[in-house]
């Protein structure tokens, strides 16, 4: 048996022991700031025939291959006006949110035009500009961007305090370069002695069950996940999972199939304003 469909049929068989997940109801576009989905008693479990465990895993992955493909398209066709709008509408959210406001320790992602990702230029300046102000009245913070290692999915979020760290990786999406211009290694945060408060995330397409779908690397649900069992091992708070989203990457609820590794975020924030996406985030914007 090939090593692909070994490593197919061990997942399918992790599967088994699958996430469940409150889900809560169909997103409905709101002029309000918040958009509060109303909570439901449903789960979602994915169950599976012991015998049609690996097929289960191709439609899968053959399902988020296909979402994929049509949101990629979607987003190229979309109109630049359109898309500018709601690149402030974003990012104006994200400045004036609560959340990150008090946030000091934040993951973000350098956003990537010819990928047509949600812009997060406006943020990233904002959390540097409060890196560098010495005893300005608003929180200090730190920004960790990722760095891709390999192609077996690592990726390390190291500290940059500056956009001129960054340097374009074979993807050309700029990224911190391993050292610092004095030479020095850069902060892992995955070695930093404070918890991240909030994660920014980029993804092709979400839910309202907080289901996302990214760019097939497993980059960043593997990072998560080793992230997650770090904040549990130190009894640190969990951090927060933010998603930008424009309207159209917004799908139907359980549009997004999903295996055990797939790491749901809280929230998303599109040009309608907040969508809480789990317990910890309803909470929040009550
Ligand atoms: N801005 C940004 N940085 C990021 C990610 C991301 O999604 N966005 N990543 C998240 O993992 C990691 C990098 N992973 C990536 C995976 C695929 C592609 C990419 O260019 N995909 C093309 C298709 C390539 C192909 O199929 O041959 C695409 O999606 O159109 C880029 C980054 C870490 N840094
Ligand atoms: N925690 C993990 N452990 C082992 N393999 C993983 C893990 N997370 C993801 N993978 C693997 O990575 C591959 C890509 O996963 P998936 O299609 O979910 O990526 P994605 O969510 O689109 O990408 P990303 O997480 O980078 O945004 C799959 O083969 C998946 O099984």
């Amino acid at each position: 048996m090939s090593s692909a469909r070994r490593l197919l049929i061990r997942e399918a068989k992790e599967a088994l022991m699958n996430q469940t997940r409150t889900i809560t109801s169909t997103f409905l576009p709101l002029r309000s700031a918040i958009v509060r989905p109303a909570p439901s008693p449903r789960r979602s479990i994915v169950t599976m025939n012991k015998d049609d465990e690996p097929n289960q895993l191709e439609a899968i992955v053959q399902q988020k291959q296909a979402l994929r493909s049509k949101m990629r398209k979607a987003l190229k066709s979309m109109d630049p006006i359109q898309r500018s709008q709601e690149d402030n509408a974003i990012q104006n959210f994200v400045l004036e949110a609560p959340w990150f406001k008090s946030s000091e320790k934040l993951c973000a992602y350098v956003s990537c035009a010819a990928l047509r990702e949600v812009d997060t230029s406006k943020i990233l300046s904002e959390i540097l500009r409060n890196a560098a102000e010495e005893g300005c009245a608003q929180i200090r913070k730190n920004l960790y961007l990722p760095r891709i290692e390999d192609r077996n999915s690592n990726m390390r979020m190291l500290k940059i305090s500056s956009l001129t760290d960054l340097i374009a990786n074979s993807m050309n999406i700029l990224e911190p370069s391993p050292v610092d211009c004095d030479g020095n290694q850069r902060e892992d945060v995955m070695q930093a002695s404070e918890p991240v408060d909030l994660f920014v995330l980029p993804g092709l397409a979400f839910d309202s069950l907080g289901r996302r779908l990214g760019r097939s690397g497993g980059y960043y649900d593997m990072f998560l996940k080793k992230y997650k069992e770090l904040a549990s091992k130190r009894n640190w708070k969990q951090p927060l999972l933010v998603a930008l989203s424009y309207s159209l990457q917004i799908v139907d609820e359980g549009a997004i199939a999903i295996t055990h590794n797939d790491v749901p975020v809280d929230a998303i924030v599109s040009p309608a304003g907040f969508i809480p996406t789990s317990p910890a985030a309803t909470k929040m914007s009550d």
